[in-house]
């Protein structure tokens, strides 16, 4: 196995039972043996971003993980995680039961549209940033602190922290 890397992964879902999808995406995320989960951020209930008009509410959230997976394996991993979960593309950033997406993979940079690291519009996601920085408060994304892109992003003002599910 390569040397361990942290990764930060983010995770969407608008159609289904949000909220379990996103519990279950997580653990099985985090089964596979070269994927360690490090921390999670609180999930966030936030109004969709492009796409259909009248696209659903999402539930969001990011998690850290620390692999011995390579990044197209991991990026592979999160899609196999997707199809479990019936994911089905039908129009670009239409509804979806789950997407998992790749934000960072250690300080790796890559142009490459298969996959391209940190993820290209990370940077401009209050979707993706408040809950980062609500999971790590120091985190930064090409050089610039995570809290301070969170707070100058379009969407923040369509972004609540959501109320979980008591545990029984
Ligand atoms: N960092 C990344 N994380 C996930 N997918 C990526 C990344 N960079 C490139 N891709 C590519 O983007 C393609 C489309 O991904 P996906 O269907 O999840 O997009 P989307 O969630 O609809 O939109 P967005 O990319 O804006 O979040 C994937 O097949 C994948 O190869
Ligand atoms: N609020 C929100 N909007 C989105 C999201 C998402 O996860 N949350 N994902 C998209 C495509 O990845 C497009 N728009």
């Amino acid at each position: 196995m390569s040397t361990p890397v942290r990764s930060v992964l983010a995770l969407g879902s608008n159609l289904g039972e949000r909220e379990g999808i996103l519990e279950q995406a997580v653990a099985d995320l985090s089964a596979h043996p070269l994927v360690r989960l490090v921390r999670s951020s609180p999930i966030v209930a936030t109004k969709s971003v492009g796409g259909p008009a009248d696209s659903p509410d999402y539930l969001n959230m990011v998690i850290e993980v620390e692999t011995g997976l390579e990044p197209l394996a991991l990026l592979a991993h999160c899609q196999d995680i997707e199809q479990r979960h019936d994911r089905v593309r039908v129009v670009r950033w239409g509804p979806r039961t789950l997407d998992v997406d790749v934000i960072t993979y250690g300080d790796t940079t890559s142009e490459d549209p298969v996959l391209t690291l940190p993820h290209p519009r990370a940077a401009g996601r209050a979707f993706v940033l408040q809950p980062w920085a609500w999971m790590d408060p120091h985190a930064t994304l090409g050089g610039a602190p995570v809290a301070g892109l969170a707070a100058v992003a379009a969407d923040l003002a369509g972004l609540r922290r959501y109320e979980q599910d008591p545990r029984p």
